[in-house]
């Protein structure tokens, strides 16, 4: 369960009296997500999503995270922005954690999205990644193709204790996935971590994309091949399919046209993607301990899509 940082009632009725959202009459913590701590809070105003700021998000990268909310929220999409407290301030402290009220938004989480969904996620992608040539800010991606190998190479050879030949698998893919990393397509500010969890819908309407901390700017098709990878296979990372994966480049080319180019770069974007994740999940399963609050995703589940992807050059045909 994704609560690192308990927060007492106390506390949370404190931080609340800063805001004009009433008082508080309930606060549970959500279970789903790995990176931060949040709380579902209901006050005699609403509701809103508690967030605190855990191991990964910068503390210093915030005020990028909240203009960028509020960008996306202002151009009409459907993104919670953080609320202002009495002062204008979104990013708070409270139990010695960076923390912020978010807007709660409708719809769910789909775990076995249909094809008229992705359509309609990957639309939303498309619409976003135009809203976002008007943004002006800029943050770099540090969970991009640079930084795969030093995370690599921090994995080391316990990466073996996941897989036997692991660490020389990923290495040997890797440098295949570096050796032909395109360096003139279009870049912008992207999400980076599309899953399905990070997509509300109600039936096949998209109501809310959440959880941008990892937003940066890289490859705008990349941002569309980490989708591909997290919406097409099953949890285990098996059983593609196809239907999914030309529903997700259909929904985003209605919106925004793929050049031959980008089309063209999407197997190695997407093997690059499987890397990033089998690295980060691998990292956390060597570093948290077993009997942690938190479930551990499965690096063998990104092991898996990137063999897919290597033996399956026309997934994107
Ligand atoms: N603005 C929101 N409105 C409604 N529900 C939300 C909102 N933000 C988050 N949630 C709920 O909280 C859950 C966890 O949020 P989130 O995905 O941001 O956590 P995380 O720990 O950063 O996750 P991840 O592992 O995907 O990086 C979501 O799956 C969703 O159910
Ligand atoms: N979406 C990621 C977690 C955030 O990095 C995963 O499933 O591994």
């Amino acid at each position: 369960m994704a609560v690192y940082t308990q927060v007492s009632a106390e506390a949370l009725a404190g931080f609340l009296r800063d805001y004009d959202v009433g008082g508080l009459l309930s606060a549970k913590g959500i279970a789903e997500g790995v990176e931060n701590s949040n709380y579902i809070v209901d006050t005699t105003g609403g509701r809103f999503i508690l967030t605190l700021y855990e191991k990964r998000v910068a503390a210093g990268d915030l005020p990028f995270f909240m203009a960028l909310l509020d960008h996306l929220a202002d151009s009409g999409l459907p993104v919670p922005p953080a609320i202002k407290d009495r002062q204008g301030q979104t990013i708070r402290v409270l139990e010695g954690r960076p923390a912020c009220l978010i807007r709660f938004l409708p719809g769910v989480s789909v775990s076995h999205p249909t094809a008229g969904q992705a359509r309609a996620a990957a639309a939303m992608m498309a619409d976003m990644h135009g809203a976002l040539e008007g943004f002006g800010q800029a943050r770099p991606n540090d969970m991009g193709v640079a930084g795969w190998r030093p995370l690599l190479e921090r994995c080391g050879r316990d990466l073996d204790g996941i897989e036997s030949g692991l660490f020389d698998r990923v290495d040997r893919v890797l440098a295949a996935v570096e050796a032909a990393w395109p360096a003139d397509l279009p870049t912008g500010v992207i999400h980076a971590d599309l899953f399905p969890d990070n997509v509300l819908m109600l039936g096949e309407e998209v109501t809310g994309l959440i959880d941008f901390y990892f937003a940066c700017t890289d490859i705008r098709a990349y941002d569309l091949a980490v989708m591909h990878g997290s919406w097409m296979f099953d949890a285990r990372g098996e059983n593609p399919d196809a239907a999914l994966g030309q529903a997700l480049v259909a929904g985003y080319a209605e919106r925004r046209p793929l050049s031959t180019e980008e089309r063209a770069a999407l197997p190695i974007l997407a093997q690059g993607s499987c890397i990033r994740f089998l690295l980060t999940r691998a990292w956390d399963w060597l570093n948290t301990p077993a009997d942690a609050l938190v479930t551990r995703k499965d690096p063998l589940a990104y092991r898996r899509r990137l063999q897919w992807y290597q033996t399956h050059p026309e997934a994107f045909a």
